[in-house]
């Protein structure tokens, strides 16, 4: 099992990513058309904002699911019971986002789902037969004006040393949605699980983008693309005492949209945030 690091402008890019996402769940892409400059911005102001009270400001709303979600009430892995070491933020358009931080993220939300949405259509173009029978409309359309798609801002904060024990920045876990798009965060610690159990590292040099199977596309797809689990683990010396910050994008159907016989977007979603414990 390896996770394949693709060129985006290559020739024969579609077929090889969507190899690489049925072998691994992951793939890599380099030379894509996401701007490094705006993602380490990005980085730069959310990491500003996360270090201020005002955070506390935008409190998450358990209903909608947009604002702060602190580390006290941050999410415990399925199948886990410690909390992860973490903090985040989830903008969608029409949710609340801190004024100074609107222009440059909403900007991104853009252009990442647009790149999601052509992304979606490579895994459309390279599933068998058999597979692209099963989808209920094509898989961009499933994410068409969507108010589902999420992006996630997070910051793991440098360990303290007073953490629970076991406890890490990210369980390991695997995604709900169809498709997950996140540039290489600011510090190392992702990795996947190959299917013998071993942990692997994702490739997340500099510039690297990365996209990941979920549990949406898994059952959409009755299993051909596997929602593989993935984790982020703890720093030790000297990167103990840093920051991480990543932005994944989890990209979710309209609700209304038929994933399987047993299930719509919103049968599932439900379901799956009932055991996250945070609905
Ligand atoms: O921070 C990362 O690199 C990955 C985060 C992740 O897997 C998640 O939030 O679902
Ligand atoms: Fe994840």
């Amino acid at each position: 099992m390896q996770v394949q690091v693709v060129d985006y402008r290559a020739d024969d890019a579609a077929q090889k990513f969507v190899e690489s996402l049925r072998n691994t769940g992951f793939g890599v892409l380099t030379n894509h058309p996401i701007q490094q400059a705006l993602v380490d911005k990005i980085y730069q102001d959310w990491y500003t904002f996360f270090t201020h009270e005002e955070k506390k400001d935008f409190a998450f709303d358990p209903e909608k699911q947009d604002g702060y979600f602190a580390p006290e009430i941050s999410e415990t892995a399925k199948g886990h019971t410690k909390k992860d070491i973490k903090e985040y933020y989830h903008v969608y358009p029409w949710g609340r986002i801190p004024e100074q931080l609107k222009t440059d993220i909403l900007n991104y939300y853009t252009m990442a789902s647009d790149l999601a949405s052509e992304l979606l259509d490579w895994v459309e173009q390279y599933s068998p037969p058999e597979v692209t029978k099963l989808y209920s409309e094509s898989l961009s359309n499933m994410i068409m004006d969507t108010p589902n798609t999420l992006l996630r801002i997070l910051h793991y904060p440098p360990l303290k040393g007073t953490e629970e024990p076991g406890a890490i920045r990210a369980a390991a876990h695997e995604d709900i949605n169809l498709l997950t798009i996140l540039p290489a965060a600011n510090e190392p610690g992702l990795q996947v699980q190959a299917q013998d159990g071993e942990w692997l590292d994702v490739p997340a040099d500099f510039g690297h983008l990365i996209v990941n199977i979920g549990d949406m596309l898994q059952e959409a797809s009755q299993g051909y693309f596997p929602s593989t689990s993935h984790r982020v683990i703890n720093p030790t010396g000297e990167n103990a005492t840093k920051s991480r910050i990543s932005l994944p994008l989890f990209l979710h159907p309209r609700n209304e949209v038929v994933l399987s016989e047993k299930h719509t977007h919103a049968s599932y979603l439900l379901e799956r945030l009932k055991e996250l414990g945070v609905k």
